[in-house]
């Protein structure tokens, strides 16, 4: 019997799962713990197992053709309906905010499972950015039995809606163990070129598609001509939205290098030998402290404030104009620079997965006493 189902969809869950999966089999057996592919994303997430080595033990069939996230949340809760009867789970793991990560939380709650929710507590105060995600992270954190917060502040976000105390445990975020188990594989970064600025830039958020989205492509455009000394590494995501956009207003500058999606290892490759991101991704924003590259958040919020806090990463918004200002600063003052340069990773000590699955191993011990008792719903309370 299957004890824990670990279940992802996106290529952000499959990185942050990874480590606790990882942990769980060392500490539980590989005959306990199950990869649930929920087929969210396919190729981004694919890429993102094959760097882990991890294999799923079940694949669902949830995609939709036109992206609905109606439809795909109808999928996603009647497959996982029908695995969790046909498993049994003693505890079910999601991370984060995805139409997985809430569908996986709901239908643990109807089966009366735990669930055991990664990266809880992060919140945006606005349900309509980043969305859907703060709405579903709100609602797991209503149905989950164990909020594992990555930061002290995320803790207290739940503390605040009423989670109790013994429920929340503050862990660290998994991107940072997922990092430092690729660190040692990644090559000596080359010394750039005289006064060269390397910039890696990722942008794909829903919110961000259409005009905002345009007018980023042009900010970046203006910054490479302002700068003959920068050159902008830019993986495109797959989404027609984003690659659309970006290829048509970016695709003949000679130092903007559009590329195809990378695996995992050649995105921290190039994220570690960047001088600068600029970005909208959540964890890439959590992973440039590892190396202590400075970032620009391309969002008018971000829900991960504690670089920002720490001077290590600075929210320029949207508007083109104040993108520019804020990184020909840090291109052309060096203590700006320096300022911004992360001496450490406010996100984590590389150890969160290893205090996540030590409390799941106290639920299940929790669980089997209370079993023999005959209630697992007490745990559910
Ligand atoms: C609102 C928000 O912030 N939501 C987040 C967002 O996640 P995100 O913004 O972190 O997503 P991405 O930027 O796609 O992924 C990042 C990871 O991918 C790696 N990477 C990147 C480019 C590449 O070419 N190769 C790679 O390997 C990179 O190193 C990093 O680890 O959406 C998810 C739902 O989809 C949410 O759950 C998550 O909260």
């Amino acid at each position: 019997m299957k004890t824990i189902l670990v279940i992802a969809g996106t290529r952000p869950e499959v990185i942050k799962l990874a480590p606790v999966y990882t942990q769980a089999v060392k500490r539980f057996g590989a005959e306990a713990v199950e990869w649930v592919n929920s087929g969210q994303h396919t190729t981004l997430a694919d890429l993102a197992l094959e760097a882990f080595g991890i294999q799923p033990g079940t694949v669902l069939e949830s995609m939709t053709a036109d992206g609905s996230l109606g439809v795909l949340s109808c999928n996603l809760i009647s497959e996982l309906d029908r695995l969790f009867a046909s498993v049994t789970p003693e505890a079910v793991v999601v991370q984060g905010d995805t139409t997985t990560a809430f569908a996986g939380a709901l239908v643990a709650f109807y089966h009366r499972i735990p669930c055991v929710h990664v990266e809880a507590g992060l919140r945006s105060f606005d349900c309509t950015n980043p969305f859907p995600e703060e709405a579903n992270r709100r609602m797991i954190s209503s149905l989950a039995s164990i909020h594992c917060a990555p930061t002290p502040r995320a803790a207290e976000n739940l503390r605040r809606e009423g989670v109790a105390e013994e429920r929340i445990l503050v862990t660290g975020n998994t991107v940072v163990d997922a990092v430092n188990h690729v660190r040692e594989k990644l090559l000596q970064a080359p010394q750039p070129a005289d006064g060269q600025r390397r910039i890696l830039v990722t942008m794909h958020r829903r919110e961000a598609w259409g005009d905002e989205m345009e007018k980023m492509c042009v900010a970046l455009r203006e910054l490479a001509d302002s700068r003959p000394n920068v050159e902008i590494d830019f993986p495109v995501h797959l989404n027609p939205r984003v690659c659309e956009p970006v290829h048509r207003l970016l695709g003949n500058h000679p130092r903007i290098h559009l590329l195809a999606p990378l695996d995992y290892l050649g995105l921290q490759k190039m994220l570690s030998q960047s001088y600068l991101v600029l970005t909208d991704s959540g964890g890439i924003q959590e992973e440039a402290p590892s190396y202590g590259v400075p970032v620009l958040v391309l969002r008018r919020l971000t829900e991960r404030p504690e670089a920002v806090e720490q001077g290590y990463a600075q929210v320029t918004g949207t508007d083109p104009a104040t993108l520019v200002r804020a990184a020909q600063r840090l291109i052309d003052d060096p203590e700006a620079y320096r300022s911004m340069v992360a001496p450490a990773n406010p996100f984590g000590d590389g150890h969160a997965a290893a205090r996540i699955v030590q409390a799941m191993s106290e639920l299940l011990s929790r669980q089997s006493v209370k079993s023999e008792h005959s209630s697992l719903a007490a745990v559910m309370e």
